[in-house]
């Protein structure tokens, strides 16, 4: 995989107050990564100062190719603000400033807006709008996308159409850095994950890496057998026991299921909750 931006040692502050201390990360072409942070964290902020919208204090930004702006495609937070404007106008308008735009037809069905082609912007519903903008950030067939709270106000078709959407982008090689706070619909795609958290990266990796570090696991089975049998396994942190139901938790699974192959006769109903990423994200917060 090849490096599409690095960014170095970014600080950024508004007025007297720092926002963005110290970012550095890269990009790799062909994946999805995704940054989480509370609101207020800066994330907006960051991608804002990345794409130059506002100057940074210092720090670098580099892109691997010099025209960049000819290669990223954006999608930011705050719905279109142009109103008197058509659906096909806006595309068209869009795609006029490429050089090698996706086709209007690609893009009209991407949106799924292909029975409000000849609607203006202010009489589409929010969610539609949000499609609108996505296919606007695809519109010049960009190689790394930015996407801040895409999916916010899509219903859930929308939402899996757009994910299924990124999944093909990532697939035919594209980057693709995202914001959401739905961590759920991150989980099945994001290849990267940027923790900011105090102005800072507190954590970049990949989603097995933040399992590793965040790590407790819950293991649920019924079972016949005394609790002194699970007592003694090393690899457990905590062991609860309802009449013949067991909770294990534990940060090493592969341990533990080992630990406990020797009596699998006597399970039952085992299940492994390798945690959602939304519990593994407070439980890593929780941990600092
Ligand atoms: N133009 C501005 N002038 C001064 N402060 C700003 C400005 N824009 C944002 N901020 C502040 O910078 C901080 C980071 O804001 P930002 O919008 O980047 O956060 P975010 O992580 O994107 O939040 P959210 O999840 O709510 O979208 C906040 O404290 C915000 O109030």
């Amino acid at each position: 995989m090849a490096v599409v931006l690095q960014v170095n040692h970014l600080n950024k502050s508004y007025r007297d107050k720092s926002i963005l201390k110290d970012i550095s990360f890269q990009l790799e072409d062909s994946s999805v990564i995704a940054l989480i942070g509370v609101n207020g964290a800066g994330k907006t902020t960051l991608i804002n100062t990345i794409l130059e919208l506002i100057p940074k204090d210092s720090g670098k930004v580099n892109f691997s190719i010099n025209n960049w702006r000819q290669i990223t495609g954006v999608m930011m937070q705050d719905n279109l603000i142009l109103n008197r404007i058509k659906v096909r106008e806006i595309i068209n308008l869009t795609r006029s400033y490429f050089a090698t735009p996706l086709p209007y037809n690609t893009l009209l069905n991407l949106s799924g807006l292909n029975e409000s082609a000849n609607t203006f912007i202010n009489q589409l519903s929010s969610g539609q709008k949000r499609r609108l903008s996505f296919v606007l950030a695809l519109a010049g067939n960009p190689e790394i996308l930015f996407l801040d709270e895409p999916t916010v106000g899509m219903d859930t078709i929308a939402r899996q159409d757009f994910w299924k959407s990124i999944a093909k982008l990532k697939q035919s090689g594209k980057t693709i850095f995202v914001t959401s706070h739905y961590l759920e619909e991150l989980e099945n795609i994001a290849d990267q994950i940027l923790i900011l958290e105090d102005k800072t990266l507190t954590f970049n990796g990949s989603l097995k890496q933040l399992r590793e570090t965040s790590g407790k696991v819950l293991i649920e089975f019924d079972s016949q057998l005394s609790i002194k049998t699970f007592n003694e396994l090393a690899s457990i942190i905590s062991l609860e026991q309802i009449n013949h139901h067991f909770q294990i938790i534990t940060n090493d699974v592969k341990k533990t299921i080992s630990e406990l192959s020797p009596f699998l006769q006597g399970i039952e109903n085992l299940k492994i909750d390798q945690s959602s990423l939304n519990s593994i994200i407070l439980n890593y917060q929780e941990k600092k």
